[in-house]
């Protein structure tokens, strides 16, 4: 353990037979734009720190830091001018477009290996149409501002530049190659509220997550059980990062040293995470499932409860959406994997693993569920039992 950094509860498994660069990895072209560091010297640093990942890693957390500042100053200027009360999306919208922008500068700036492929929701057609001027040149000014105010590249953005850069986020994924996939902000919803919500970034390799970092400016540093999203600790701002094969991690957003994590002595009678909004996922559903377990909901927005899970605040996370939702990859592979990599599992309602590789939504059944290995056979009966006797009333109506 670093001060400023402490592993997650769980114990990671043995190292790691899967850390190995891929052969795709390998093959990949060079890269247009220029980086700290040769190619070379990129690899000996990864192999010395025993992670074949340990550079795009640190990419990654430094591109979602930056993004989580963007978007802080966002969200402080939206809750203090109440913008969100009268229904007015575009500081959001311009908040995801510039995180977008700067988790696709940093990775292009600090990563070398290969093509780079960025799948991420936000494209340049709403902002190249008449009347996106005004929006254009506050995305503009504010990335430009984020990056000089940060000190970290002596690059300054034109309205061109802007267009092209978000037209970064294009791709489709997919089973082969490297692919990173973005949430520029998981959980407009609690971001407009003042609520929770992420910045979750992950890179796919032949259609597998290989590494996860999900930024959480609002999440406290200490554990959140059982308080509905609050602590009793005054420091938020939390870094999840995993790598396959490594373990995961939690570290404070600012740099400074967290609080303590905390790890659930009794798991069955552990708080359940879920959405706060309803429309998300089935609260009825859950609510029978849970009755087994005896504890109210935590219910907070965004990938932060695949965090929260990871460091133990709660044991399980179920979210069921209603039919006819396609989940989005963006909106699983960071939160999954730095689940799995602190000893939890992650699955669809049938106990199916998700797959990542089938582009740009995930192919699932019914729900996800994220619990620990101990809870999960439990957990799917009690979550197919349930699924079983709502159809079964449904059929009936
Ligand atoms: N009807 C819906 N059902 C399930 N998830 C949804 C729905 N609408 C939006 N989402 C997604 O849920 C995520 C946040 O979930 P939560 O905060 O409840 O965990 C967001 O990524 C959001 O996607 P989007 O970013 O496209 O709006
Ligand atoms: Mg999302």
């Amino acid at each position: 353990l670093t001060p400023s950094r402490a592993r997650l509860p769980y114990p990671p498994p043995p190292f790691p037979t899967c850390c190995r660069p891929s052969s795709a990895a390998a093959a990949h072209a060079a890269h247009p734009l220029p980086r700290r560091g040769s190619p070379r010297l990129l690899a000996v640093r990864a192999m010395a720190s025993g992670n074949p990942y340990a550079a795009e890693l640190a990419a990654a957390k430094k591109a979602v830091t930056l993004a989580a500042r963007l978007c802080q100053a966002v969200q402080q200027d939206i809750v203090h001018s109440g913008i969100q009360s009268k229904a007015d999306k575009s500081p959001v919208t311009v908040a995801d477009y510039g995180s977008q922008i700067l988790v696709s500068l940093v990775l292009k700036m600090e990563v070398s290996t290969g093509p780079f492929s960025l799948v991420a929701e936000e494209d340049s057609e709403e902002l190249r149409k008449d009347g996106a001027e005004e929006i254009l040149e506050e995305i503009t000014d504010l990335v430009n501002e984020t990056i000089s105010d940060t000190g970290s590249y002596n690059i300054s953005f034109t309205k061109e530049g802007i267009l092209s850069a978000i037209d970064d986020g294009k791709s489709k994924g997919g089973p082969s190659g490297r692919h990173w996939v973005l949430d520029t902000i998981d959980g407009t919803k609690g971001f407009l509220r003042g609520d929770q919500y992420a910045v979750a970034l992950a890179l796919l390799d032949e259609g597998k997550v290989v590494l996860g970092v999900l930024a959480c400016p609002n999440l406290p540093l200490s554990s959140i059980s059982n308080q509905n999203g609050s602590s009793s600790g005054d420091q938020v701002g939390a870094l999840f990062s995993a790598t396959i094969g490594c373990g995961a991690e939690v570290e404070s957003l600012d740099g400074s040293p967290p609080q303590n994590v905390c790890s659930i002595d009794n798991p069955v009678n552990a708080s359940f995470f879920e959405s706060y909004e309803s429309a998300h996922s089935m609260h009825d559903l859950t609510g029978s499932i849970a009755e087994v377990h005896k504890t109210p909901p935590v219910r907070i927005d965004s990938q932060a409860k695949y965090g929260a899970l990871a460091r133990g605040d709660g044991a399980i996370y179920l979210r069921f959406p209603h039919k006819g939702y396609k989940e989005k990859i963006w909106d699983h592979a960071a939160g999954s994997i730095v689940v799995t990599e602190s000893g939890g599992i992650v699955t669809d309602a049938a106990g199916n693993d998700l797959d990542f590789s089938k582009g740009r939504f995930l192919d699932l059944d019914t729900g996800v569920i994220a619990t620990n290995k101990q809870l999960m056979p439990s957990l799917l009966k009690a979550v197919q039992d349930a699924i079983k006797e709502k159809n079964q009333a449904a059929s009936l109506l």
